[in-house]
């Protein structure tokens, strides 16, 4: 296949790692970034996710998606430690992160946001961002004992966090409340937030809920970027032209299963990933199977 000049550098790479690998549940990536097995979480008689094998490419953007219920929000609380499995280890850059609680697992460079953003309302958005510093890559407890060291430290994540904020279009809310910004913008501030610590991977949980039509697209070249700065992108979302727009590959959840993965056209298309969202509807009705792929195909409402 000829490069194609208009495609950038990112996804040029990003795609030509996963042209090989096959579109099933487990499948091997040629560069994981994180490997997961047998991750099982269980709430009483429910089990929420029962992962058996699931591999993220390094440098992609890998959407999880799949019905209300399914897990994903739980499996990713269990990937960065804000949650723990009955059974189940996973490693991230080869060293193992089953029982690391958040604040070292985003030291070892893997950062999320939330799906209800955490975006500290009374606190500035500079402070909100010198907040994101905590735990950094390389800080150490005795370097906060002396003085000069802190002080060319705190200096050096001003200057880092005023970057972001201009990055992120945020410089000019620097000093307002966290509060005051609007949904979209608190999701960039989340964005640009994770990123103060430098990580390799950025977990998103649903980046688009809550985000007016005006803010959208910045908020996909956002994401996008990341990508093209190296970064690895694992995200939720149930908006499936996002999905569709930006994923290299896609992980479909079901029942706390993966039940398919693929590339997002032959993931949308698969009868198991439309039976798994027509199963989700528990009310008894009879739906149209036809219906049912439209709402995979267009995205569903989920506020
Ligand atoms: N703390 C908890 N206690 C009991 N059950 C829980 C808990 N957290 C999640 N569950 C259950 O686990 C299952 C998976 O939930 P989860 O929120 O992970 O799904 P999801 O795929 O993220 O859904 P959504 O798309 O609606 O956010 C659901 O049946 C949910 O009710």
């Amino acid at each position: 296949m000829a490069a194609d000049a208009n495609v950038p550098p990112g996804v040029a790479r990003a795609r030509a790692a996963l042209k090989d690998v096959p579109h099933q549940p487990g499948a091997k990536k040629p560069d994981a970034i994180l490997v997961a097995d047998k991750v099982v979480r269980r709430f009483g008689g429910l089990t929420a996710v029962n992962v058996g094998h699931i591999e993220i490419q390094r440098g992609a953007i890998t959407a999880l998606i799949g019905p209300n219920g399914a897990g994903k929000t739980t499996f990713f609380n269990l990937l960065t430690g804000f949650d723990k499995p009955n059974e189940g280890d996973w490693t991230f850059n080869g060293s193992p992160l089953g029982g690391v609680a958040p604040h070292k697992v985003a030291r070892k460079g893997m950062v999320r946001t939330f799906q209800l953003t955490k975006a500290l309302s009374r606190l500035s958005v500079i402070d909100n961002m010198r907040l994101g510093a905590t735990g950094q890559k390389g800080e150490s407890f005795w370097q906060g004992l002396v003085p000069a060291l802190w002080k060319a430290q705190e200096q050096e994540i001003t200057a880092r966090a005023d970057e972001l904020l201009a990055r992120f279009k945020l410089d000019a809310k620097r000093e307002d409340f966290a509060g005051s910004l609007s949904g979209g913008q608190r999701k960039l501030l989340e964005m640009a937030r994770a990123l103060m610590v430098q990580p390799d991977m950025v977990m998103l949980d649903e980046p688009m809920a809550g985000v007016n039509p005006a803010l959208t697209q910045s908020l996909l070249g956002h994401v996008k970027s990341l990508r093209e700065d190296g970064m690895t992108v694992l995200f939720v979302e149930h908006d499936m032209d996002m999905v569709r727009d930006i994923s290299d590959w896609v992980i479909v959840m079901g029942q706390g299963e993966v039940i398919a993965e693929g590339t997002p056209d032959t993931v949308m298309a698969d009868p198991r990933v439309i039976d798994a969202y027509l199963g989700a509807h528990h009310d008894g009705t009879a739906h149209d199977p036809d219906e049912v792929a439209a709402e995979v195909e267009g995205g569903k409402s989920h506020e």
